[in-house]
């Protein structure tokens, strides 16, 4: 039985992630449908990045089935995984820009690399990006000229500029300051609006994020610990999504990376060399 439907984009069914032996997460059921934003939230160690590197086929789940614009991502070959990629834009956390090239030459570089637009075409739509991101007037400037916060921004800009079908931003907040944020967050709801793209934010800031998503996904524990949208989250009464949504250092969320076997392996070989 075919279980997606013609908007879905991204889906997760009965997936579980790990790295080698080592599961992170388990059972996670998710659906990113078109012209949907939807928020990944959990404390730090949960599996957030984890599950990006999975929608985007770095690594391969461990059951369960990722689905990408229809494809079953365990069956691609290479080809069709890089034509899927290039459907798909990705704003990492270290916004991975090309310190040799200026901020114009940034944004240009996947129109450069993927598509056969002419220089003329080229030039309008990354100066139309970086308006879109309030740096058109940055155009001309070396990355050494600008600040961490508007690098970010420049970041964004190139990953919109292909305007793919799907956006990953992970933790696209981080380290703007509160009018960058609030740019930033209305960019991501406008671009999903008039791109009718399907659009995947790893936060944790909350309170940015419930304003403009239409449905969260919290993990946590190794699993999924709620689903829903930002006013369902709100009124949860689930302990864990009550101490996420308020910060509080008390309650079930683990500060502590969990201890493992590995761990006590590595800190007894130690141990005994201190002797
Ligand atoms: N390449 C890897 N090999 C082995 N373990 C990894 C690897 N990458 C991440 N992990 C482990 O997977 C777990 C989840 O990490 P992940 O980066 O997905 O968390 P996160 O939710 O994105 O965290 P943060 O919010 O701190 O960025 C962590 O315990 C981490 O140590």
């Amino acid at each position: 039985m075919n279980t997606i439907s013609s908007d879905t984009i991204l889906q997760l069914e009965d997936v579980s992630l790990g790295y080698g032996d080592r599961v992170i997460l388990s059972d996670l059921n998710i659906r990113v449908r078109k012209g949907e934003v939807v928020a990944l939230i959990g404390g730090s160690g949960s599996g957030k990045t984890t599950l990006l590197r999975a929608a985007t086929g770095q690594i391969p789940p461990m059951r369960g089935k990722i689905t990408l614009y229809g494809q079953d991502m365990a069956t691609v070959n290479e080809n069709t995984l890089r034509d899927l990629r290039q459907r798909m834009g990705v704003l990492f956390q270290q916004g991975a820009l090309f310190t040799d090239l200026g901020v114009f030459d940034n944004v240009a570089f996947p129109l450069r690399e993927l598509t056969h637009d002419s220089e003329s075409v080229i030039f309008d739509k990354v100066l139309s990006k970086l308006d879109a991101v309030g740096l058109r007037s940055a155009a001309h400037l070396k990355l050494s000229e600008i600040s961490g916060g508007m690098a970010r921004r420049v970041a964004l800009a190139r990953a919109i500029v292909l305007e793919p079908e799907l956006i990953l931003y992970d933790e696209p907040f981080a380290g703007l300051d509160p009018i960058s944020l609030g740019m930033t967050a209305q960019l991501i709801r406008e671009t999903a609006d008039r791109l009718h793209c399907g659009s995947v934010l790893i936060t944790h800031d909350i309170e940015e994020s419930f304003n403009i998503v239409d449905y969260v996904y919290m993990v946590g524990q190794g699993k999924l610990l709620m689903a829903g949208t930002p006013d369902e989250l709100r009124a949860s009464d689930n302990p864990y999504v009550q101490q996420f949504l308020h910060g509080s250092p008390q309650g079930p969320v683990v500060f502590e990376y969990p201890d493992t076997p590995h761990f006590q392996q590595w800190y007894q070989h130690r141990k005994e060399h201190l002797k």
